[in-house]
C-alpha cells in the first residue's frame, strides 16, 4: 500500500554523497543510488521506501507539495525557498558559510569593534543566488540592497562591474582568493537539514519519527567518535 511507502528527495550535486551514505548507516542500503545515471527513481522495497533525485535547490518545492515525503536540503535553500515544509532534523554534512564579499580594492573601513563599516553598502547592488537571504541580512541592518539574481560563478560579477558586492557560500574560501574577493561580513552558517511535508509528517507519523531517530542516533554516535 503506497502509505506504507515513504519518499524521499536527495539533491544531485555536492550533498548527494553524503546523503547516501547517512542513510545506508541506518539500513536503508541505496549506495547504488548515483549521479552517473540519468535514472531519477528508485524502489527499495526491503526498505518500503522511494527515493528521488532533484535539483538541490528544488527540493523544498519537491516536498511542499508532496511528491516527496522527506527531503535532503542544505539550510542556506531552505531560507532562500521559503517553502512551508517542517524542518526536522540538522544532519551535520554539507557545511558551509553565507558571507557579504567585495573586490580587495573597494573593501570599506573598520569600525572601532573591528568590524567593516558597510553603511557606505547602502542602495548597492549585490549579485546573489540567494536574493531573499541577502535582503533579510541586509534589512536587519536597516539597510536596503538592489539584490541581482544570479544562477552560478557569482563571484564573476564585482569583477565585471555587474554588482558592488556578492551574498554567497563559502567552504574553502579558494573561490574569493582567486578572484581577490573579502569577505566583509558573515551572514550565517549552514548545515544539511532532513525536512518534510507537514501532512506526511502527520499521516506517517510513526514511520518517519522512527526514520528521525535511526538519524539522530547514527548521527550522534559520529559526533561523539570524532
Ligand atoms: N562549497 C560549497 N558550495 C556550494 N554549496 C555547498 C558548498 N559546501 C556545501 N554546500 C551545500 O551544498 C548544497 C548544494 O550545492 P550544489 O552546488 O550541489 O547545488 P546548487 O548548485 O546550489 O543547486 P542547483 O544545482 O539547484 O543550482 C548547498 O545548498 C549548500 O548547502
Ligand atoms: O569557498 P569555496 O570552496 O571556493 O566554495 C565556494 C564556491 O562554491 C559554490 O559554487 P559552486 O561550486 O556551487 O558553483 P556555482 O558558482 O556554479 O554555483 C559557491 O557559490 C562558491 O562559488
Amino acid at each position: 500500500m503506497e502509505r506504507d511507502f515513504l519518499t524521499i528527495a536527495l539533491p544531485k550535486g555536492k550533498l548527494l554523497v553524503d546523503s547516501i551514505q547517512l542513510l545506508s548507516r541506518i539500513g536503508i542500503e541505496c549506495s547504488h543510488v548515483n549521479e552517473e545515471s540519468r535514472k531519477l527513481f528508485y524502489n527499495l522495497p526491503d526498505s518500503k521506501i522511494k527515493i528521488i533525485i532533484c535539483r538541490a535547490t528544488d527540493i523544498p518545492t519537491f516536498v511542499e507539495y508532496g511528491a516527496a515525503d522527506l527531503g535532503i536540503v542544505g539550510k542556506d535553500t531552505l531560507l532562500e525557498e521559503n517553502k512551508d515544509v517542517a524542518e526536522l532534523l540538522d544532519l551535520r554534512f554539507g557545511f558551509c558559510r553565507f558571507v557579504v564579499a567585495m573586490p580587495e580594492a573597494s573593501v570599506p573601513p573598520k569600525l572601532s569593534n573591528g568590524e567593516y563599516d558597510l553603511s557606505g553598502l547602502n542602495h548597492q547592488r549585490v549579485a546573489t543566488k540567494f536574493p531573499r537571504v541577502a535582503e533579510t541580512y541586509f534589512s536587519g541592518l536597516g539597510m536596503q540592497v538592489s539584490p541581482i539574481k544570479l544562477h552560478g560563478n557569482i563571484e564573476l560579477a564585482p569583477c565585471v562591474d555587474l554588482a558592488e558586492m556578492i551574498v554567497d557560500i563559502v567552504s574553502t574560501g579558494k573561490t574569493l582568493r582567486e578572484n581577490h574577493l573579502v569577505e566583509v561580513a558573515p551572514i550565517l552558517e549552514a548545515t544539511s537539514r532532513l525536512i518534510a511535508n507537514r501532512v506526511a509528517y502527520r499521516m506517517k507519523y510513526e514511520r518517519i519519527r522512527d526514520l528521525v531517530e535511526r538519524l539522530r542516533e547514527e548521527i550522534q554516535a559520529d559526533v561523539s567518535a570524532k
